[in-house]
Order: structure tokens, then C-alpha cells, then sequence
């Protein structure tokens, strides 16, 4: 790769959502210079892009958004002609046990990604023609009684550690927009399912829970909503945002698929035992749903969240393409291939 070619920078591309997106860019736009950076934390895992890997406009690094001086020798080694952030901390419960990762990584590491292109475009007479869009969260805006949706002009409202820094991240980028000039955009999607997600979300815990004959916990009395987008959708709204989108807009993104998570387990359960009936054998269940447990609560835990996204669709056009049983069911299909390789090994 020449290095002074123009480049996209992805942060956190070997995470779930960012793995799932460079696969998509890559393969859509051949011509765009990719260039992945990725601290690889617990929830990085670069067989996440084992098939992008050795596509010609896809080049990795590893690295830590929060080093200044790295991050700034990637503005000095590369042409870098935008950046979509997606590296983040992302697992509230790990907020809940200790937050200070969070506020490193999602806050001061954002900050530092921020002032290290804002100085490069700026020496470059570019920063409001280079944009830095920052992935965020539906989290942001807080938690839902029965009725009612999160719009993108509903107050700020993160109610646990890890929702108060991706909100507080948010908050800088704006910042830079209104105090550089800077060209920026935030994206803040619901919860996404879909193949490489880490093992401790709610979706792969039930997935993996099942196919071990391990009880599959499920918080509180299950009656928590959330609303479930395809990873693929995700990333075509992604797509539309950075290149589409409004400079200092924001911009919801959902699934249209409002889930509590007793249902979601039930459902899951239930293409399990239509698909995998053999794996129940050993533990003598007549189905998936009897290791289905209700646990102790997650402290502060978010009773609903919903995504009024009718911005996304009528200013850009978008709307999720994926039927959310198709959407589950690839997923499960995905989790059961990869639980059998790991099986034969
Ligand atoms: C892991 C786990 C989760 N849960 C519950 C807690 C939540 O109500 C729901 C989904 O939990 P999680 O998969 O951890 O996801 P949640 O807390 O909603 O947050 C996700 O969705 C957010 C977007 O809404 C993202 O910003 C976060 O990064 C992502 O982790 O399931 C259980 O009942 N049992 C479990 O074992």
C-alpha cells in the first residue's frame, strides 16, 4: 500500500461491529484505502477478519487510540482522509465492576483520536471537509417505561458507567464541531446482533449457554426491552452516515425490533431445538428453554430502550433490510458452526 494514498481510518475494526463493517466496506467500496487500527483488547479478536485480511485496500494495526504519540505518527504516516471511531469499551457490566477503562478508551481516547485529526486537517486547510464520525449508543439517552422512543433531540440521560462516557465522548466530538469547525457526525444504533459478537452479550451467552447444558441467566424477571438490529443494517447505515450525513448531526439508528429478554430467549431456544436437537441429549432436557434461569438484577439496569429513527429514513433513505427471524436465525446457524469447529479441534 502507498502509504500517501488517500485512507480511511477504522479504530476498533477487529471488535464486532467494526470487523463487520470493514468486511462490508472493503468489499464495497474496492477502491477505498483502509486502514484498521485496534488495541485488541479481550474484545478484539483479528479472526474477526481472517477473509478481509488480505484484501488489497485493508491494512491492520495494532494500537491504542489513547497514545498521543501514535496516533499521531498514523496522521503523519497516512493521507488519512477520514475516521469512523468505533473503539470503544462496550460491555456495561465491566462498566459496573470498574469504569475506569471505560472513561480511558471511550472518553480521553476519543479526545486524543479528536485533537490528533484536528490538527492534521487543520494543517492541511481540510478540517471541515475530513470527517470524524464517532459510533455511539441508543444507551445515551437512557431508559424507557412502556410508551415513547428516544429521538435524536431527547435529552441526554446515561444512567451507568459505560452509557456516561460513550455520552460524554459524544459531547467532545460535538464540541469540535461547534468549536474547530471540524466536520463531524455521531451515529447512535440499538443493540446488535448478528455473527462475531463477543461470547458475554446477552445473544451469544444464550447461544453458548445452551449448546454447553449451562444455565442461561437471564436478569431480573426478563421483562427488559431491547431493540434488535441486524449488524449488516448497522453497517449500511454507517455507511450512509459518514458519507450522506449532516456535519455536527446525529443521527438514530434501530431495529424496529423490540425484544424483552425472556422472549429473546424463549425464541432462541426454540430455533435451537428445531435445529441442534441432538446437542440436548447429554443433558437430559426436552428443550433449550429449561436452562433458561432468572438471576439477580443488574444493578441499575435500563428497563427499555427504543429508536425513533424516522431521521435516518427520511433524510438518507435507510431502512433495515434484514427480517429479524432470517437475522436470528444466521446468527444462530453462525454461533452452532463455530461451537462445532472449536468441538472437532
Ligand atoms: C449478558 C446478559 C445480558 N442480559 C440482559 C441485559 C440487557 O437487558 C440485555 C442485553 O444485554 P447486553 O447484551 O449486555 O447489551 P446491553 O447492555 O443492552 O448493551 C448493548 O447494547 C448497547 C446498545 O443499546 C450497546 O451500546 C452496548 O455496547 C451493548 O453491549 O440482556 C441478561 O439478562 N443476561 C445476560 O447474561
Amino acid at each position: 500500500m502507498n502509504n500517501r494514498q488517500q485512507t480511511l481510518l477504522i479504530t476498533g475494526g477487529a471488535g464486532f461491529i467494526g470487523s463487520n463493517f470493514i468486511d462490508y466496506f472493503t468489499k464495497q467500496y474496492p477502491d477505498t484505502q483502509i486502514l484498521n487500527i485496534d488495541k485488541l483488547t479481550y474484545a478484539g479478536n483479528l479472526d474477526n477478519l481472517r477473509e478481509v485480511d488480505q484484501r488489497p485496500n485493508y491494512r491492520f494495526l495494532q494500537g491504542d487510540i489513547g497514545d498521543k504519540a501514535w496516533i499521531t505518527s498514523i496522521f503523519e504516516e497516512y493521507d488519512i482522509s477520514g475516521v469512523i471511531n468505533f473503539a470503544a469499551e462496550s460491555h456495561v457490566d465491566r462498566s459496573i465492576e470498574d469504569s475506569q477503562a471505560f472513561v480511558e478508551s471511550n472518553v480521553l481516547g476519543t479526545l486524543t483520536l479528536l485533537d490528533a485529526a484536528k490538527k492534521d486537517w487543520e494543517e492541511k486547510g481540510e478540517l471541515d471537509i475530513r470527517r470524524f464520525h464517532q459510533i455511539s449508543t441508543d444507551e445515551v439517552y437512557g431508559s424507557l417505561g412502556e410508551v415513547g422512543s428516544f429521538s435524536e433531540t431527547t435529552p441526554y440521560n446515561p444512567r451507568n458507567p459505560y452509557s456516561a462516557s460513550k455520552a460524554s465522548a459524544n459531547f467532545f466530538v460535538k464540541s469540535f464541531g461547534y468549536t474547530y469547525g471540524m466536520d463531524v457526525v455521531i451515529s447512535s444504533s440499538s443493540n446488535n446482533y448478528g455473527p462475531r459478537q463477543h461470547q458475554e452479550k446477552l445473544i451469544p451467552t444464550i447461544i453458548s449457554h445452551a449448546l454447553e447444558g449451562k444455565q442461561i441467566p437471564i436478569y431480573g424477571d426478563g421483562g427488559n426491552v431491547r431493540d434488535w438490529l441486524y449488524v449488516d443494517d448497522h453497517c449500511r447505515a454507517i455507511d450512509l452516515i459518514y458519507h450522506k450525513g449532516h456535519t455536527l448531526e446525529s443521527y438514530n439508528v434501530g431495529g424496529g425490533n423490540e425484544q424483552t429478554n425472556k422472549d429473546m430467549a424463549a425464541q432462541i431456544c426454540s430455533l435451537l431445538d428445531e435445529f441442534v436437537p441432538e446437542y440436548r441429549q447429554p443433558y437430559s432436557i426436552s428443550s433449550y428453554r429449561d436452562l433458561i434461569k432468572f438471576t439477580e438484577d443488574r444493578k441499575g439496569h435500563d428497563r427499555r430502550y427504543s429508536v425513533d429513527d424516522r431521521k435516518i429514513k427520511q433524510e438518507l433513505g435507510w431502512k433495515p433490510a434484514v427480517d429479524f427471524h432470517e437475522g436470528l436465525k444466521k446468527t444462530m446457524e453462525w454461533y452452532v458452526s463455530e461451537w462445532k469447529n472449536k468441538q472437532t479441534l
